[in-house]
């Protein structure tokens, strides 16, 4: 089982429109919601692609009793902590050529209620494989927030993939996680380096176990202490890439769960993560699509 942890939780809402077009009225062709956030999104996709999971996070208001009921509709199993602070509300504009996203910063909370988070995922850890902690912080949350799930999930003898940014992928890095998944401006925020390598190894250096890079449609850089490697998709994948960096990150955890030689993660992360552009919502992938393009993908040291 894989815990996810999602710090900044939101309810996902996708317009699709003809054109988006920057000071224009636009007609709505269709509206989605669905339970949001990076790691809720990554426990869906575990979920649905058969591997046990449990999606941990704080909610409130409206928009938090939305999010439970879709979590409770598509059977994604969670640990939810009741909170006073609203969940927010992302929305990602859809048309034929890219997705536009609006991600509220989401409401503070109170320091005792990310004790109490914490508390809630030691209490879950038990009989965990992995854990991933994943997402922005809202407003005022402790930077190091990721990092303490490295901490509590270490005592519990699991291990984690972080997908943050800024002060708190530092954090985590300096925590000894086991996976850092930033992407190439997260990366470029946080380490004084224009080479991609040179900035995984800056984190490396600092105490993360492994930098995952991803690069949207080009694939993955992985900087491990097993060797270095790219991965890339054998064809471009079209569509809605929202959401295609949690499937890569929940590849990732999974591979961390079976052990999996690194080249084989890489080959499933850019697999899952590319097939996931193809389904017009977060946290999805199209399992047919991330079969045809497993064996294609391409695997090089570099
Ligand atoms: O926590 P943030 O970095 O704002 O990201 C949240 C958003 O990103 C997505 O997870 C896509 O990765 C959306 O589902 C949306 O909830």
């Amino acid at each position: 089982m894989i815990v996810t942890v999602t710090p900044n939780p939101a309810l996902d809402v996708s317009y699709r429109v003809d054109r988006l077009v920057h000071g224009s009225a636009h007609r709505v062709r269709s509206v989605r919601e669905r339970a949001g956030g990076k790691g809720f999104n990554v426990s869906r996709v575990l979920h649905e692609r058969g591997v046990g999971t449990l999606a941990v996070g704080p909610v409130g208001g409206v928009l938090g009793e939305s999010l439970r009921a879709d979590l409770v509709a598509s059977g994604v199993p969670h640990a939810l902590l009741e909170v006073a602070a609203p969940t927010r509300m992302t929305v990602a504009v859809v048309d034929d050529e890219d997705a536009t996203l609006f991600n509220e910063a989401g409401a503070a909370l109170p320091d005792t209620e990310w004790d109490r988070l914490l508390d809630l995922v030691r209490s879950r850890l038990a009989g965990a494989r992995a854990a991933v902690c994943s997402g922005s912080l809202p407003r005022g949350a402790p930077p190091d927030l990721c990092a303490r799930v490295v901490a509590v999930a270490r005592g519990a003898g699991v291990p984690v993939v972080v997908d943050t940014s800024g002060p708190a992928l530092l954090a985590a890095a300096r925590a000894g996680a086991d996976v850092v998944k930033p992407n190439a401006a997260e990366l470029r925020e946080v380490v004084a380096a224009d080479d991609p390598v040179a900035g995984a190894e800056a984190l490396r250096a600092m105490g993360a176990r492994a930098v995952v890079l991803s690069l949207g449609p080009d694939g993955l850089v992985a900087v491990t202490e097993e060797g270095r490697w790219r991965a890339a998709p054998p064809f471009p994948v079209r569509g809605n890439p929202t959401g295609a960096g949690d499937a890569a990150v929940a590849a990732l955890a999974n591979g961390l769960v079976e052990r999996s030689p690194w080249p084989a993660r890489l080959r499933a992360a850019v697999a899952w993560s590319a097939a996931a552009v193809a389904v017009p919502v977060a946290g999805s992938v199209d399992a047919a699509l991330a079969r045809d393009l497993h064996d294609g993908v391409v695997v090089e040291p570099v």
